[in-house]
């Protein structure tokens, strides 16, 4: 059972006008990864061979409790910022709405399909951006029709120029993260999630990236975003979700939520 581990601020979710329509509603979730300690070594059969022999226990497994008791609901057009600390279950989080990471115990009801975009998302490396582009817009459903539409609008927006024609495997990884996005952003999607993925592109993608954020949400889709920068999270969200240790501390007016923040963070130092 998780508890907030230190004197905080009450967790108080925004108050949804009575027309919002919920997308994404996490009730009580706990997501908890196993992970083998204390083994010396990978688990691969000479490890356990040599443990057999040296008479060695079997290696403890040893439980990460990375999301806590956490319960919020999500509307159509909420742009969500999750912050927090290293390792206080940001990404564990968006990993679980987008269906990637059951829950231990709690649940998760998504109305929509969930889209992770993260800078890690699989594309073909061996294959010219041209070719990802397609790839890509296949993958998130869409026709050839609408991909021959939208090619042109996917690449300017990429801002990878000739590039474009040249495997992936050449691209720096900002520039990868710009095409991932901008294949990503072509399609309306009903809740995108974002890990970061703004990190990589220059000041002026940042800028582009984060209006069409704003366009994203104003066609009333859901957009939670995992930033380490408050001030893309400022500019880019109406709320904010604030992470402690796995425990929601905080949920609510992003600017409210991202000064009980840094309030926390300068009074530590
Ligand atoms: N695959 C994994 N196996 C075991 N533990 C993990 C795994 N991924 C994350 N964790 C642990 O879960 C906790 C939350 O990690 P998570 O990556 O969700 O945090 P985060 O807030 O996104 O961190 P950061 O800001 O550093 O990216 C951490 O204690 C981390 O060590």
């Amino acid at each position: 059972m998780a508890v907030a581990e230190t004197a905080a601020p009450t967790p108080a979710a925004p108050a949804p006008a009575s027309d919002a329509v919920p997308t994404v509603i996490a009730d009580n979730v706990n997501i908890i990864y196993k992970v083998t300690a204390g083994s010396g070594g990978k688990g691969t059969a000479a490890t356990a061979f040599r443990r057999i022999l040296k008479r060695q226990d079997r290696p403890t497994i040893r439980e990460v409790h990375a999301v806590k008791n956490v319960t919020f609901t999500a509307h159509k057009g909420d742009a969500i910022g999750l912050i927090g600390r290293n390792g206080s279950g940001k990404s564990t989080l968006l990993r679980a709405i987008a269906g990637l990471l059951p829950p231990a115990s709690g649940a998760i009801y998504t109305g929509g399909q969930p889209s992770l975009l993260g800078v890690n998302a699989a594309m073909m490396n061996d294959l010219t951006g041209d070719r990802n582009v397609v790839l890509g817009c296949l993958a998130m459903g869409m026709t050839p029709e609408e991909i021959d539409k939208r090619y042109d609008e996917i690449v300017e927006f990429s801002g990878i120029g000739d590039f474009i024609d040249l495997p992936m495997s050449t691209y720096s990884s900002g520039m990868s993260a710009r095409l991932k996005f901008a294949i990503a952003s072509a399609k309306t999607h009903d809740i995108l999630l974002v890990d970061e993925a703004l990190a990589t592109g220059d000041a002026e993608f940042r800028v582009r990236s984060e209006q069409k954020i704003k366009d994203l949400r104003d066609q009333a889709g859901t957009v939670f975003l995992v930033s380490h920068s408050l001030d893309v999270v400022l500019d880019t969200c109406n709320r904010a979700i604030w992470l402690d240790k796995g425990v929601l501390r905080m949920d609510g007016d992003v600017k409210e939520v991202v000064d009980a923040y840094n309030q926390e963070a300068t009074g530590k130092r």
